[in-house]
C-alpha cells in the first residue's frame, strides 16, 4: 500500500495480464456480522483485509466473539444471539457497512453501547434507521447532532418490542438501513416480523446480497416486490460452517474500465457472471460504452472494443458505487455521458457528485452536475491538464482517477492521499501497476563518491515518493563477497569467473536486508574491506556488464530512485533527474566513521580517510563507467546540509520537473 502524501502515476499506454481481486467489502462485513450473530463457528475464506473489515472485526472481538486467523482464512465463533460483553464503546471509522448493521443488531441484543466514527461518519445520516428502531421499542440516543452518529444504545428486552405492526423504514436514502434491519430482526423473531419500505428502494442489488447471505445463515426472508419483507417466526441464525467471499465487483469496475480503455485482453479473476453482487452489472454499462467482455462463473475477460468509447445516458441506481468509474471513462467517449439517479452519491464517504465534478474539472473536463446526476463531456487530446487529484478520503475517487493516466496527452496524474484505497483495496495501485505498461518509468539517479550520503538520501526520497530503491553499490559489494568466498581475486585473470558469479547471484532484497542464498549479508557487505572489494570488482568491465540487466530490472512503476556511481551516466541515461552528490573528504570520512562505530565496527578516522580517497581515485579513474557527474546532473554538495535539507532539495528539484502546480509537500531549504 502507498502511504505517501501523493502518488504520481506516469502516463500509461496499455494493459495486459491477469488480476486477482480482493474480497468484496459488502459481502465481507455482512458475513462477519452474520457469523458473529450465529451459533457455531464459521470459517471464512477470501475475506477482504481492509480498513472497513478491520473496524468490524475489532468491534466483534470487543463484543466477545472468538476470532482466529488461519492460513488465508478466518474463524469466527458466534455469540449465538447472546452477548458476553454487555457494554462497550465501539469505533466504526468511516465504515457504513459496520455502523448501520451493528447499530440495529446491538439495539436488539440488550446491552449498553456507544458507537462513534471519524468526523465524516458523524455527517453520514442514520436517522431513518434509528427512527425505525425506535418505532420498534429500541432505545437509542444521539450523542451529537440528531440524525447522525455518534449514538448511545440502551438495553431493552425483546419481549418489550412492538413487533405486531409492520416496521417502516425509508429506502430512498441508503439501502443499508434495510439491510441493517434484515440482519438484526431475526434476533427477535419469536413471531413473524414485517418490514415495509417507504419510498423507492435504492441500491436493490445490495438487498439481494443481504437476502442471499441471510439464507446461507439459515434465515429465509419472504419478499413481496421491493416493498415488504417478512422474517418468519422462529428464524434462527445458524453458521453454514464454511463460506467463501466473492471478489469485489465494484473493485472489478476499475479493471473492466482498464480493459475497455487500453487492453487487447485483461483477465479479472474472483468475480464473474454468477456474482451475487449488483455491481457486476457494471459490465453491461461498460459494454454499452464499447468494452468487449467475456465472462465465466468467476472470471471476466475484457478488451477494447469501440474507440473512442461510446457516450451513454444511464440510470445508475443499480450500480451506485461502480458508476463512479463510468464518470472517468466518459473522458474517453465520443460525446457527453450522463449518469442519473445517483443522489446516494451525496451521502457516501464524501459528497461524490461534488468530488467527481471538481476533480474531473481539474483535468480540464466540462462537467454539469445536479442533485442526482452528473454529465461529463469528453476531453480532446489538447484539453487535458496535469492535475493533483484530491481524494476526499474516498477510496473510489482515488481508484477511478487512476484511469486518467491513459490520457492521449501523456500527462501523469497525481493522486493525493493514495492510502485511502485501504478502505476496500489496499493494494489497488500495486495491482494496477502489475498489468499496465507505462510510456516510461521515472528514475531519479543519485551518484557520487563514497560516504557522500547517497544511500541515505535515495532511501528517503524513494520513501517520500513511494518509489522503488536501487542500491547499486550493494550489488557490487555482494559480488565482492561472493568472489572472496569463491577464493578468487579481483584481477583480469578471474574476470569471466567473477562476472559469472555476478550474473547468477542468488540475491534478494527483503525489507531493506540483502539476502544471499537465504543468508542475511547486510552487515557483512558494509565493512570497509567489503567496500574496497566492491570497488575492485566494479572496475572489471565484464562484471559491470553482468550486472546491467539486473539494475535495469529495478525500473518499475511507479518510479525508481537509484544510487551509485554510473546511474546517470550509463544505466539510466534518460533519467529525468540526476543528482551528483558530494561532500568534502573530511566530512565524508567523519560520517563514515560515526556510521561504522555506531554499528560496532572499530576503525580510525585516518585509515577511513585514506581508504575513501583510494576508493574515489579507483572509481573515478577506471576505464568503464567511471565515477563522474552526468552532463545533465545537478550537483549537490551537502557538506553543510542536514539529511533533511538534502532530501528537501532533491524533492524540490523533482517537483520543479513535474507538470503539477501543487507545491512540494516539504518546504525547500
Ligand atoms: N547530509 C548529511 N549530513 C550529515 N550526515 C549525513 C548526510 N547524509 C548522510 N549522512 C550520514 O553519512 C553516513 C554515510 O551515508 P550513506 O548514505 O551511507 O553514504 P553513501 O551511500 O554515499 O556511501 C550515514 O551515517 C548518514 O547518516
Ligand atoms: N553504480 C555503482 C555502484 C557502486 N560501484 C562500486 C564502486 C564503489 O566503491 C563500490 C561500493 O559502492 P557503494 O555505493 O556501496 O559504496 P559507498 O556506500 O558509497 O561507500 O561499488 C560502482 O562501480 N558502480
Amino acid at each position: 500500500m502507498f502511504s505517501t502524501e501523493f502518488l504520481d502515476i506516469p502516463p500509461l499506454t496499455e494493459a495486459a495480464g491477469t488480476v486477482r481481486l480482493p474480497g468484496s467489502k459488502s459481502i465481507s462485513n455482512r458475513v462477519l456480522l452474520l457469523a458473529a450473530l450465529a451459533s457455531g463457528t464459521t470459517t471464512v475464506h477470501d475475506l477482504l483485509d481492509s480498513d472497513d473489515t478491520r473496524v468490524m472485526l475489532t468491534a466483534l472481538a470487543q463484543l466477545g466473539c472468538r476470532i482466529e486467523q488461519g492460513d488465508g482464512t478466518l474463524r469466527i465463533t458466534g455469540l449465538g444471539g447472546k452477548l458476553s460483553t454487555p457494554q462497550a464503546k465501539l469505533f466504526m471509522g468511516n465504515a457504513g457497512t459496520a455502523m448501520r448493521p451493528l447499530t440495529a443488531a446491538l439495539s436488539l441484543l440488550g446491552g449498553d453501547f456507544e458507537l462513534s466514527g471519524v468526523p465524516r461518519m458523524h455527517e453520514r445520516p442514520i436517522g431513518d434507521l434509528v427512527d425505525a428502531l425506535t418505532q420498534l421499542g429500541c432505545h437509542i440516543d444521539y450523542l451529537g447532532n440528531p440524525g447522525y452518529p455518534p449514538l448511545r444504545i440502551h438495553p431493552v428486552t425483546l419481549q418489550s418490542l412492538h413487533l405486531d405492526a409492520p416496521i417502516r423504514v425509508r429506502g430512498d436514502v441508503s439501502s443499508q438501513f434495510l439491510t441493517a434491519l434484515l440482519m438484526a430482526l431475526p434476533l427477535a423473531s419469536y413471531r413473524d416480523i414485517t418490514i415495509d419500505v417507504v419510498g423507492e428502494l435504492i441500491s436493490k442489488p445490495y438487498i439481494e446480497i443481504t437476502l442471499n447471505l441471510l439464507a446461507r445463515f439459515g434465515i429465509h426472508v419472504r419478499r413481496e416486490g421491493w416493498q415488504r419483507f417478512t422474517i418468519p417466526a422462529g428464524s434462527q441464525y445458524q453458521s453454514p460452517g464454511e463460506i467463501h467471499v466473492e471478489a469485489d465487483a465494484s473493485s472489478a469496475s476499475y479493471f473492466i474500465a482498464l480493459g475497455a480503455i487500453a487492453s487487447e485482453g485483461l483477465r479479472i479473476e474472483g468475480v464473474g457472471a454468477e456474482s451475487i453482487q449488483g455491481d457486476i452489472r457494471f459490465v453491461e454499462a461498460a459494454a454499452q460504452m464499447g468494452a468487449r467482455i467475456q465472462s465465466g462463473p468467476n472470471w471476466l475477460q475484457v478488451s477494447r472494443g469501440a474507440w473512442p468509447l461510446k457516450a451513454i445516458t444511464l440510470d445508475c441506481n443499480h450500480i451506485p458505487d461502480a458508476a463512479m468509474t463510468l464518470a472517468v471513462m466518459a473522458l474517453y467517449a465520443d460525446g457527453p455521458t450522463t449518469l442519473t439517479n445517483i443522489a446516494s452519491w451525496r451521502v457516501k464517504e464524501t459528497d461524490r457528485i461534488d468530488a467527481m465534478a471538481n476533480e474531473l474539472a481539474k483535468l480540464g473536463a466540462k462537467v454539469e452536475a445536479g442533485p442526482d446526476f452528473i454529465r461529463v463531456f469528453p476531453l480532446p487530446a489538447d484539453g487535458w491538464r496535469a492535475a493533483s487529484i484530491k481524494t476526499y478520503d474516498d477510496h473510489r475517487v482515488a481508484m477511478c482517477f487512476s484511469l486518467a493516466a491513459f490520457n492521449p496527452a501523456s500527462i501523469p496524474v497525481r493522486v493525493l492521499d493514495p492510502h485511502c484505497v485501504a478502505k476496500t483495496f489496499p493494494d489497488y495501485f500495486e495491482t494496477l501497476f502489475s498489468v499496465v505498461k507505462p510510456l516510461s518509468v521515472p528514475v531519479i539517479c543519485i551518484d557520487g563518491p563514497t560516504a557522500s550520503g547517497k544511500g541515505t538520501l535515495a532511501v528517503e526520497v524513494a520513501h517520500e515518493l513511494g518509489y522503488h530503491y536501487l542500491d547499486s553499490g550493494a550489488l557490487y559489494r555482494v559480488t565482492g563477497l561472493a568472489m572472496r568466498r569463491a577464493g578468487l581475486d579481483a584481477d583480469p585473470a578471474h574476470e569471466t569467473q567473477i562476472a559469472d558469479l555476478a550474473r547468477t547471484l542468488p540475491l534478494r532484497f527483503d525489507a531493506g536486508k540483502a539476502m544471499l542464498a537465504g543468508e542475511d549479508v547486510t552487515d557483512a557487505i558494509r565493512s570497509e574491506a567489503a567496500g574496497m572489494d566492491a570497488s575492485r570488482v566494479s572496475a572489471l568491465p565484464a562484471v559491470r556488464a553482468a550486472l546491467t540487466e539486473l539494475q535495469i530490472s529495478f525500473r518499475r512503476l511507479p518510479g525508481l530512485v537509484a544510487d551509485g556511481r554510473d546511474m546517470g551516466t550509463v544505466i539510466f541515461p534518460d533519467a529525468p533527474l540526476k543528482v551528483f552528490l558530494t561532500a568534502s573528504a573530511a566530512q565524508r570520512a567523519e560520517r563514515r566513521h560515526k556510521q561504522l562505530i555506531s554499528k560496532g565496527i572499530s576503525t580510525t578516522l585516518d585509515s577511513l580517510r585514506s581508504d575513501l580517497e583510494a576508493r574515489d581515485l579507483r572509481d573515478s579513474s577506471r576505464s568503464v563507467a567511471p565515477l563522474k557527474p552526468a552532463e545533465d546532473a545537478r550537483r549537490l554538495d551537502n557538506s553543510t546540509l542536514s539529511i533533511e535539507q538534502s532530501v528537501d532539495q532533491v524533492l524540490n528539484w523533482w517537483q520543479q520537473a513535474q507538470p503539477f502546480q501543487a507545491a512540494p509537500t516539504k518546504a525547500s531549504p
